[in-house]
């Protein structure tokens, strides 16, 4: 007989909310697995806040269900009350109680006898490292000792589900990927399905399993990180998680022509406007050889001229813009380490073909 998976630990399907006549979340649907990060990334305005509070419970969805291990918690109609969904909560501000010390804000949401109280806020301090301020006041605790403080709190109940809005925001930058690391480690620990909401793509890509890309209310990709940056689905989600550049085009016979050879482009009728994507750190830049350039080849198509207008150097890499003689287009390479060729340097530039994205201009998705 073969064993059955168990439910999700949290299911939405179809889930909607309209404000003022706009559908702000609009037919969302995903399911996070025990163990599972998943992670709500999108612009500022796109939703995503909105669908963490339909799921806490704090709003009402206007359509769709919520499920918790396979129960219905909540559709149109029915609803459990957020603060028996077994969901907890985890805001930018941490939203600590100034009055209760340390050990006091992370008993706070426990019920049971007081030696399981204690145990547990035992085990989770030392976890995040803070058993020495067990007696403390947030006051007199840094901004990451104030998030660990936060994590705990949320996890000590063992919550079926974490919802995290925007949890890395308020701390220094410096220290944002450390505590970020740390906080991943103890989730995996704790075995907690996580909903993270995100607008910065460096955080979804350092903490998801699943990324849901969100713009206007919808899911319009979902995946793993490396998938979603490798194979976006249209070219703002490509431009989401980094600089792009765009070369345009025509279809003409099933191949649109560029200043860097042809490109095969079937399935689209002819006159049909093209956009090929391309990520600074996939153009490849060669020396001016009195005019001349490297020869052509299969990977990287035709060399194209260009003069630099200016470079920058960004600490890991430099970011050289050029501008090119084919129409005056500025492209921008990113070049590992130090290359700060001067403003006006003739250079040529091939492009990755293996790295680039076709899409059709229209439906850009911006
Ligand atoms: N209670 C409300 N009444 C009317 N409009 C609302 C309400 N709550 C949110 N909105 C609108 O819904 C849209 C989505 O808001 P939401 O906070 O979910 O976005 P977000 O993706 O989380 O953005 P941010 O990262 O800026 O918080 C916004 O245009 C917002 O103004």
């Amino acid at each position: 007989m073969s064993a059955q998976l168990p439910p999700p630990r949290l299911e939405v399907r179809a889930l909607g909310r309209v404000f003022d006549g706009r559908a702000v979340v609009d037919d969302v649907s995903f399911a996070i697995p025990a163990g599972q990060v998943t992670c709500l990334l999108g612009p500022s305005g796109c939703g995503k806040s909105t669908t963490l509070r339909l799921i806490a419970g704090v709003d009402m969805q206007d359509t769709g269900e919520i499920y918790v291990d396979g129960k219905l918690i909540c559709d149109t109609v029915f609803r459990i009350p957020p603060e028996q969904r077994a969901i907890g909560l985890m805001f930018q501000d941490f939203a600590l109680f100034p009055h209760l010390t340390v050990a006091e804000n992370i008993a706070f949401g426990l019920k049971g006898d007081s030696a399981a109280k204690r145990a547990r806020v035992t085990e989770l301090l030392g976890k995040v490292r803070l058993t020495r301020h067990r007696d403390s006041y947030p006051h007199g605790l840094s901004g990451g000792e104030q998030q660990r403080v936060a994590l705990a709190r949320a996890l000590a109940p063992r919550p079926r589900i974490l919802l995290m809005d925007e949890p890395f925001s308020g701390l220094d930058e410096r220290l944002r990927d450390d505590i970020r690391d740390e906080t991943l480690a103890l989730l995996k620990e704790e075995n907690t399905a996580v909903l993270l909401v995100t607008h910065e793509p460096h955080e979804a890509m350092r903490m998801a399993d699943e990324i849901l890309l969100m713009r206007g209310g919808k899911i319009v990709q979902r995946g793993a990180p490396y998938n979603l940056y490798n194979a976006p689905v249209d070219r703002a989600a490509a431009a989401f998680f980094s600089d792009v550049n765009v070369l345009k085009g025509q279809v003409k016979d099933a191949l649109t022509e560029t200043a860097f050879g042809d490109f095969l482009t079937p399935g689209h009728a002819d006159g049909t406007e093209i956009d090929i994507v391309i990520r600074p750190q996939h153009l490849k830049i060669d020396f001016d050889r009195a005019g001349r350039g490297p020869a052509p080849t299969p990977q990287d198509g035709t060399p194209a001229r260009g003069v630099v207008e200016r470079a920058r150097f960004l600490g890991r890499e430099s970011l050289v813009e050029f501008r090119m003689d084919f129409d005056g287009t500025i492209l921008r390479a990113s070049v590992p380490n130090v290359f700060l060729p001067k403003p006006g340097t003739p250079m040529w530039l091939m492009i990755r073909r293996d790295r680039c994205f076709v899409f059709p201009a229209k439906g850009a998705g911006a």
